[in-house]
C-alpha cells in the first residue's frame, strides 16, 4: 500500500521525461495567500530549511516536490565493515540538473532561487514553468506536493498589473485537475471568511471533497480567541477536515531555530493550550504529514483504475499515431516498387476525385476542386465578362473618325458597314483578357488541387511528394499553352467574321427604333421642362405680386397656368406634330414599318447591307426630297434619312471646304455634333452593343468548354500514366523513398511516448 506514492512518483518521473501532461496524476497542491505560511508548512513537513525566504513574494514558480522515504524504500543505504547499516544521508535532486545530488539544503535553497530567477527574472515576476525537486530522507513520508505562488493583490517590482489574475489562473490550472488534493492554507489570525485559498478551493471543489484545510499561525491569535470551531469541523465543513499547525515565527527563523526544536515547541503548544489540548493528537505538522500521506495514498488508490483506463486509451491512440508515420520496415528493397506504385496511384486518384468532387475529405469551409472550377466558370468568369462595357474606350471621336475614314474621299452617304466592322472588332478583343484569365484561374486551381493530393500519406516521403507535384505541374503547364492559344483563337475567330445576319443581331431597323424611342422620350422630357419653366416665368411675371400673395394663390394658380399653357401650346403646334407622329407610326408607311421593328417581315430580303438593316430593301429608293428639309423638322425618321444625304446638301448651304478640312483635322472638336452626327454615333453604338452581346454570350459558353476539354479533362485522364512513366523507375526508388527527418524524429518521440505509457501501465498493473 505504501508503495502507491513511489508508484505515482515513478509515473511522474516517467511522464516528466516526455513532458506529457496527458495523465492527471494524483498530487497535493498547496494553495494560500501570500505569507500565509505555505513554505513554512512544507519545510516543517520535510524538516529541512530548503525553501527561499524573504519579504513579500518569494515563491514565484510552481515547485513540484516529491518526498521519498529512504527508510521504507530500498534506496541507498549501505552496510559498513562492522556490519551496521549506514543510513544514506538526506539528499535532493532537481530534474533540471539530472546528474547532480544536493546534500546541503542551503544549496538547494540557492538552486531554487537561481532557477526561479533564471526563468522568472530577478524582480518579483512569476512564471508558470515548474521546478521539479525530489527529496530523499528517512524523516519524510512519501508525498508529492506542489508549492504555488501565493495569491497576490497588488503588483510589486516587475509584476504586471494583472498579477492577481495571473496567479489565480496558475493556481486554478493546478487545482482544477480532479486528481489534485487541495491543501488550502489559511492563517488563523485572519478571518476565515477572507481566506483566498478556501475561496479558490470552493470554486473548483464545491462539495469540498478533495480540500484539506490547514490553519497556520494559531500562536498569533488574539488572546482569548481560538479556532476550535474550525478545527473540529463545525465552522467550515470540509470532508478531509482542518488541521492546525504552528510553524516557526520570523524571529525563530532569524535565530536559526532547529526544525526538531520547532516541532517540539509545536507539540507543546497544542498539548498545553486549554482549547486545543483535547484535540492535540489531531493537530500539528507530524499529524498533517501522516494525514496527507494517507489521504494521498487513498486518493491514488481511488484514482488508479481511472488512470489505468486513461493509459489504456492513450496507448491505443499513440499506437495509431505511430502507425500513421508508416512502418519503416516496409521500405525494404522487396517492397519499394509496390509502395511507390501504391502511393503514386493514390495521388492520381486523389487528383481525379478532387476534380470530380468524390474526394473523401471534402471541405465544408471553402469551395475546392471541381466545385471551385465551376465557380470560376460561372461566377468569376461570368461576372468578368458581364462587367465589360461593349463601348469601352470608344469615344465619339473614334466613331466619327471611323465613319469618316471608311467613306474615303466621298461624302458619307450612309453609315457605312465598314465603319461598324472597324469599330466592333477591337471591342470583341476586350473579351480576350477575362477569357485568358479564366484559363489561368482554372489552371491555378488544378495546381492547388495537385498540391493537396496525398498530403497525409506522403508526408513521410517529402521528396516523392515533391516529385509527384512536379510531374503533375509539368503536365498542367504543358496544357496551359494550348488551352490559352485555343481560347485566344476563339476570340480571333469571333473577330474574323462579323456575322450581321445573326438572328439575335438588332440590325439597323431595330437600332433605329430604339434610338427613335429614346429621342422621342428625350424630346417629351425637354418639352415638359420647357413648359414648367414657362409656367415659372408666367408666375414670376405676375407684376407686383408680393411673395406672400404668391403663396396665397398657391397651387391653384400654378395648375391654372399650366392648363392654359398646355392648351395654348397644343393649339399652336397643332396639326404639324400630330401629322409627323401619325406618319411615323402609320403601318402602311413601308419606310417606317421596318424602322419600328427589329426584324423585317417574313417577306423581307436578307439583311445583307447596312442600308437594308436601316430601312429595309425598299429604302434604297426612298430618299428625301430637298423640300422635306428633314433636319429642320427634327423628326427621328428624317434624321435617319439624313445619313443618306449630308446635312449641308439638304440645307442647301454652301460648303466651306477650307473650314471643313480644318475642322476634320481638329480631332477634339466633336463636342458640338449636329443632330445627324449624333444619330450616327448613337446608331453605331447600339449596333456595337448588340453585336458585342451576341459574341459575349458565345464566348461565355465556349471558353469553359474549351478549358474543360483541353485542360481539366485532359490532365485528369493523363495524370496516372504520366506519373507512372515519369516516376516508376527502379533507379529513382531510393531517392523517392527518403524519409523526412522531422517525421523520423516525430516517430521516435511517439514511440518513446508509447513505451512510457506501456511502462506506466505495467507499473500500475503490478501495483494493483
Ligand atoms: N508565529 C508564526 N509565524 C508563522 C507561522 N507560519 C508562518 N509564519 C511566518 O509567516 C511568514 C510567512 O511565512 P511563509 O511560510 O514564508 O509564507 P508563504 O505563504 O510561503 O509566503 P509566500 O511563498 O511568499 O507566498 C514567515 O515569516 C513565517 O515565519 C506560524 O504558524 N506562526
Amino acid at each position: 500500500m505504501n508503495d502507491l506514492i513511489p508508484l505515482v512518483n515513478k509515473l511522474q518521473d516517467v511522464f516528466n521525461t516526455i513532458g506529457s501532461e496527458q495523465i492527471d496524476l494524483p498530487q497535493i497542491v498547496v494553495v494560500g495567500s501570500q505569507s500565509s505560511g505555505k513554505s513554512s508548512v512544507l519545510e516543517t513537513i520535510v524538516q529541512k530549511d530548503f525553501l527561499p525566504r524573504g519579504n513579500g513574494v518569494v515563491t514565484r514558480r510552481p515547485l513540484v516536490l516529491q518526498l521519498v522515504n529512504t527508510h521504507m524504500s530500498s534506496l541507498p543505504s549501505s552496510v559498513s565493515s562492522d556490519g551496521s547499516v549506514n543510513e544514506a544521508p538526506d539528499r535532493a535532486e532537481f530534474l533540471h540538473l539530472p546528474n547532480k545530488q544536493f546534500f546541503d539544503f542551503e544549496e538547494v535553497r540557492k538552486e531554487i532561487e537561481a532557477e526561479t530567477a533564471r526563468v522568472a527574472g530577478q524582480n518579483k515576476a512569476i512564471s508558470r514553468t515548474p521546478i521539479h525537486l525530489k527529496i530523499f530522507s528517512r524523516n519524510v513520508l512519501n508525498l508529492t506536493l506542489v508549492d504555488l505562488p501565493g495569491v497576490t493583490k497588488i503588483p510589486v517590482g516587475d509584476q504586471p498589473t494583472d498579477i492577481e489574475k495571473q496567479t489565480r489562473n496558475l493556481i486554478l490550472d493546478y487545482i482544477l485537475k480532479p486528481n489534485s488534493v487541495i491543501l488550502a492554507v489559511s492563517p488563523a489570525n485572519v478571518d476565515l471568511a477572507n481566506s483566498d485559498s478556501l475561496k479558490l478551493a470552493r470554486h473548483v471543489d464545491p462539495e469540498a471533497k478533495r480540500t484539506i484545510g490547514v490553519l497556520t499561525k494559531l500562536d498569533l491569535m488574539d488572546a482569548g480567541t481560538n479556532s476550535l470551531d474550525i478545527l473540529s469541523g463545525r465552522a467550515y465543513p470540509l470532508k478531509l477536515g482542518f488541521i492546525g499547525v504552528v510553524n516557526r515565527s520570523q524571529a525563530d527563523i532569524i535565530a536559526n531555530k532547529p526544525m526538531a526544536d520547532a516541532l517540539k515547541s509545536e507539540t507543546e503548544f497544542f498539548q498545553s493550550h486549554p482549547a486545543y489540548r483535547a484535540i492535540a493528537h489531531r493537530c500539528g505538522t507530524n499529524f498533517l504529514a501522516k494525514n496527507l500521506n494517507s489521504i494521498l495514498m487513498n486518493h491514488i488508490r481511488d484514482k488508479l483504475p481511472d488512470i489505468k483506463a486513461k493509459l489504456n486509451s492513450l496507448i491505443g491512440q499513440t499506437q495509431q499515431e505511430l502507425s500513421s508515420y508508416g512502418d519503416p520496415s516496409f521500405t525494404g528493397k522487396a517492397h519499394r516498387g509496390s509502395l511507390i506504385l501504391q502511393l503514386l496511384t493514390r495521388f492520381a486518384s486523389d487528383f481525379v476525385a478532387a476534380i470530380d468532387g468524390t474526394s473523401a475529405e471534402i471541405s465544408t469551409k471553402e469551395l475546392c476542386g471541381g466545385a471551385r472550377i465551376y465557380y470560376i466558370f460561372n461566377n468569376v468568369f461570368g461576372a468578368a465578362l458581364d462587367s465589360v462595357n461593349p463601348c469601352e474606350n470608344l469615344t465619339v471621336h473614334d466613331i466619327r473618325t471611323a465613319i469618316r475614314n471608311s467613306t474615303g474621299p466621298r461624302p458619307s452617304l450612309f453609315v457605312p458597314e465598314i465603319a461598324f466592322d472597324l469599330l466592333v472588332k477591337p471591342q470583341i478583343k476586350l473579351l480576350e483578357p477575362p477569357s485568358l484569365r479564366c484559363v489561368e484561374l482554372a489552371y491555378e486551381e488544378l495546381v492547388k488541387i495537385c498540391h493537396s493530393c496525398g498530403a497525409k500519406e506522403l508526408a513521410r516521403f517529402p521528396r516523392f511528394h515533391a516529385k509527384l507535384i512536379e510531374v503533375v505541374s509539368d503536365l498542367l503547364r504543358e496544357r496551359l499553352g494550348p488551352t490559352s492559344d485555343y481560347v485566344e483563337s476563339l476570340i480571333s475567330i469571333q473577330r474574323s467574321y462579323i456575322n450581321t445576319n445573326h438572328p439575335d443581331f438588332i440590325g439597323g431597323g431595330g437600332a433605329m427604333s430604339a434610338i427613335e424611342r429614346a429621342s422621342q422620350k428625350k424630346k417629351q422630357d425637354m418639352e415638359r421642362t420647357r413648359r414648367l419653366s414657362t409656367v415659372n416665368m408666367v408666375l414670376a411675371g405676375n407684376g407686383g405680386d408680393s411673395p406672400n400673395h404668391r403663396e396665397e394663390s398657391g397651387e391653384k394658380t400654378l395648375s391654372n397656368a399650366m392648363t392654359n399653357l398646355t392648351v395654348h401650346q397644343a393649339a399652336e403646334r397643332g396639326d404639324r406634330e400630330r401629322e409627323k407622329l401619325s406618319h411615323l407610326n402609320h403601318p402602311s408607311n413601308s419606310s417606317t414599318s421596318s424602322l419600328n421593328g427589329s426584324h423585317p417581315g417574313p417577306n423581307a430580303p436578307s439583311k445583307d447591307t447596312f442600308l437594308n438593316y436601316f430601312f429595309g430593301p425598299q429604302q434604297r429608293m426612298d430618299r428625301p426630297t430637298l423640300q422635306e428639309n428633314p433636319h429642320r423638322s427634327g423628326n427621328v425618321h428624317n434624321v435617319a434619312k439624313e445619313m443618306v444625304m449630308p446635312k449641308t446638301v439638304l440645307d442647301g448651304e454652301p460648303i466651306d471646304f477650307e473650314r471643313k478640312v480644318d475642322h476634320a483635322a481638329d480631332h477634339d472638336d466633336y463636342t458640338g455634333l449636329n443632330e445627324r452626327e449624333d444619330m450616327e454615333t448613337q446608331l453605331i453604338r447600339s449596333l456595337i452593343t448588340s453585336y458585342f452581346n451576341i459574341t459575349r454570350k458565345s464566348i461565355q459558353d465556349l471558353v469553359p468548354k474549351a478549358v474543360m476539354h483541353l485542360l481539366v479533362n485532359y490532365s485528369r485522364e493523363a495524370v496516372q500514366n504520366r506519373l507512372v512513366a515519369a516516376l516508376y523507375k527502379e533507379e529513382l526508388f531510393n531517392d523517392l523513398l527518403q524519409e523526412d527527418d522531422n517525421l523520423s524524429a516525430e516517430r521516435a518521440k511517439c514511440k518513446a511516448m508509447l513505451d512510457v505509457f506501456k511502462n506506466a501501465f505495467t507499473i500500475i498493473n503490478e501495483a494493483m
